[in-house]
Parts: C-alpha cells; sequence; structure tokens
C-alpha cells in the first residue's frame, strides 16, 4: 500500500493510473483518433464518455479503481450516462470499456453485498436490475471492448452487449465464477449465458463456475473475436462500422424481438426478484461465504 494525502491507496492502483497517464498523453492525439476540437469528453467521476459525433459513436470507458467493481454509484453513473446516450439522437453506438489496466470489470463490489441492511441490498439490486434492463435493451449498438479481466458481473456487463472483443492475455480471463464464491448468478444472468453459448455449455460454466482464457472464451461463443491486447479499441470500432451499416429501425426490431423475451422474464418480476435476492444474500452461510472470499482477496493484495 502507498500513502498518498493521508489515504490508503493501493500500490496497484497507482499502476493502473499507468493507464490514465497514458489516457491524458494519448488526449492530445485525440484529433487524429477522430475526437475534433470542440468535441468534449463528458460523463461522470466513474463512467468517462469520449464522443464521436461524427461517426455517431461514443466509447464509454469505466473508471472506478482499483477493479472497475460495480459499486451502487458505479452502477448508477453507468445508468445515466447509457441513458443520456440513448436519448441523444447523435449517436447510434457505444464502444464499453474499461480506462484501468488490466481489470474490465471485478464484477459486483461484493462490499454491497457484506454486512449491509436489508434496505441497502434492495437498493443495490434494483439498481444492477436498471443497468441490466437498459444495457440488454438499448438502441443503440454496443460493443464491448473487453481490455482485462471480466468475471461475473464483469461478463454479464459484456453478454448484455450486441458484440465482445476479447484482449488475448492469460490474464484477460471472462465467465460466471459465482459458484466458486458459494453464491448463485440471478436467472436473468443465466438466460444472457445460454442465448449466447447455448444451454448445454452455459450450464457447464455455470455450475463450475468457469472462467474462461481467451481462446476458450472465443471456442465457446462468449467472445466474437480475441486480438492483441493494443487492437482491442480499434477491433471494436471496426465491427462498430459494420453493425451501424445496418439500417437502425430494422436492427433495433430485430435486437427487440431477439432480447425482449429474456427482459421480460425480470421486468414482469422486479420486486419478486429482488426479494429472492435480499433474502438469498442475508443469510448467515452466504455472508460468511462472501467474507471470506473478500478477505482471501485482500490477503491475496
Ligand atoms: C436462489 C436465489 C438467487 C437470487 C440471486 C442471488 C444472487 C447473489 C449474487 C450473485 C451475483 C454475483 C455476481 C458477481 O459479480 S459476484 C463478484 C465476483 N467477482 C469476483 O470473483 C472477482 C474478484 N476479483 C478478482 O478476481 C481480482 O480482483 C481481479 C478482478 C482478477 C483483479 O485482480 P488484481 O488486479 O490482482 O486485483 P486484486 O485481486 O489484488 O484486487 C484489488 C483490490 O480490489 C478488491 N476487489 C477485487 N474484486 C472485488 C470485488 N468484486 N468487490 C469488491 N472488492 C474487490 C480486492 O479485495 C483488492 O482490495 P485491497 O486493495 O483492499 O486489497
Amino acid at each position: 500500500m502507498a500513502l498518498m494525502a493521508g489515504l490508503r491507496v493501493p500500490a496497484r492502483a497507482l499502476l493502473r493510473s499507468g493507464c490514465w497517464l497514458r489516457g491524458a498523453a494519448l488526449a492530445g492525439a485525440e484529433a487524429a483518433a477522430g475526437l475534433g476540437a470542440g468535441v468534449r469528453r463528458f460523463g461522470s467521476q466513474r463512467v468517462l464518455v469520449e464522443p464521436d459525433p461524427a461517426a455517431g459513436v461514443a466509447v464509454v470507458k469505466l473508471k472506478s479503481p482499483p477493479v472497475n467493481s460495480l459499486s451502487l454509484e458505479l452502477l448508477t453513473e453507468l445508468v445515466i450516462s447509457l441513458e443520456k446516450l440513448d436519448n441523444d439522437k447523435t449517436f447510434r453506438g457505444i464502444v464499453l470499456t474499461s480506462d484501468l489496466c488490466g481489470v474490465f470489470s471485478a464484477g459486483l463490489d461484493l462490499t454491497e453485498l457484506c454486512g449491509r441492511s436489508p434496505a441497502h441490498y434492495a437498493e443495490y439490486w434494483r439498481a444492477l436490475q436498471e443497468l441490466w434492463l437498459r444495457l440488454y435493451l438499448s438502441g443503440l449498438v454496443s460493443v464491448a471492448a473487453v481490455n482485462g479481466a471480466s468475471p461475473a458481473g464483469g461478463c454479464l456487463l459484456c453478454l448484455s452487449c450486441d458484440y465482445r472483443v476479447l484482449a488475448d492475455s492469460p490474464s484477460c480471463v471472462i465467465g460466471p465464477n459465482e459458484t466458486r464464491l458459494g453464491i448463485v448468478a440471478p436467472f436473468w444472468f443465466k438466460d444472457c449465458m445460454v442465448n449466447t453459448v447455448g444451454h448445454r455449455a452455459a450450464e457447464q460454466a455455470l455450475q463450475l463456475g468457469t472462467l474462461f482464457p481467451p481462446a476458450e472464451a472465443l471456442r465457446v461463443g462468449l467472445v466474437d473475436q480475441v486480438v492483441p491486447e493494443d487492437q482491442v479499441q480499434s477491433t471494436a470500432l471496426a465491427a462498430m462500422a459494420r453493425w451501424l451499416a445496418i439500417p437502425d429501425h430494422a436492427r433495433q426490431l430485430t435486437k427487440s424481438m431477439m432480447r425482449k423475451p429474456t427482459a421480460d422474464r425480470l421486468a414482469k418480476h422486479r420486486e419478486a426478484d429482488v426479494q429472492s435476492f435480499v433474502s438469498f444474500v442475508s443469510r448467515d452461510s452466504i455472508q460468511k461465504a462472501l467474507q471470506t472470499y473478500l478477505e482471501k482477496l485482500k490477503q491475496k493484495g
């Protein structure tokens, strides 16, 4: 750990901030990359939005160190950014990626699931449902540029997009590892897995809590392309161009036809799903399992 201005800052987070410095250096090259003069980045503390109005595309970057775990704040900020982009006719597509080195998203923020009140668990779960429904059903083309590890809830974020490009690095594992923590993925995560990789592969991955390395993720169909780390974003943008070549109305109606039945299963039973989560996560055995897992993670660091 390093001490900075009285704050305990993990050394790994400082290392990762090297990415932000590189990002700042790259800012000067934004014009060359398509961000022309007068085009402003926007977003919030944890979600950076880099718009390219000429292309109709915005790159949405998660930047909640150390690991982009889905805290209530990050969920809320992401929903707000997506809502804004969905309602702005300038944009037809988003690329979802991470501003951190080596991690796309560590999934649900486990500190939100441990030692909190039932009211907090309920608020948290509603925010997660909201994000999933918004991203899964968005009229925008969504491409995930997965430039780091993406377990559990991180994998769910990727599966909610239309297309996934994964970095070819051993640390870039992706998959539903919930059972390894002693917890259970919600049915809508299961449905997303089934819709993407088929029933048999989803059943195995969900029961075994498999984290797939890139080549395996590609083989099973969890991601659509695996490319060298430094080509993830450019490949995502090239894929985006192919998707944007299709007229929006036809693509959107088709997307809705494919996805609405899955989304409706949750939309029609949201409150029951919240109560099911609250009672599950409040169990002593689940609290103990989550605490133990979190402690192991911290010791590893
Ligand atoms: C029957 C009814 C069912 C009803 C529904 C019930 C459902 C229950 C909920 C089910 C859904 C769960 C979905 C989830 O997403 S659970 C979360 C799963 N995530 C993980 O297992 C990832 C854990 N993290 C890692 O594997 C690694 O951190 C990493 C992402 C690969 C990055 O590795 P590295 O770069 O080496 O970083 P560190 O491991 O050293 O971590 C740095 C720092 O961050 C803390 N941390 C990591 N992950 C999380 C997290 N998910 N939440 C909170 N905090 C996290 C870690 O503890 C370190 O902290 P310190 O710096 O303080 O040591």
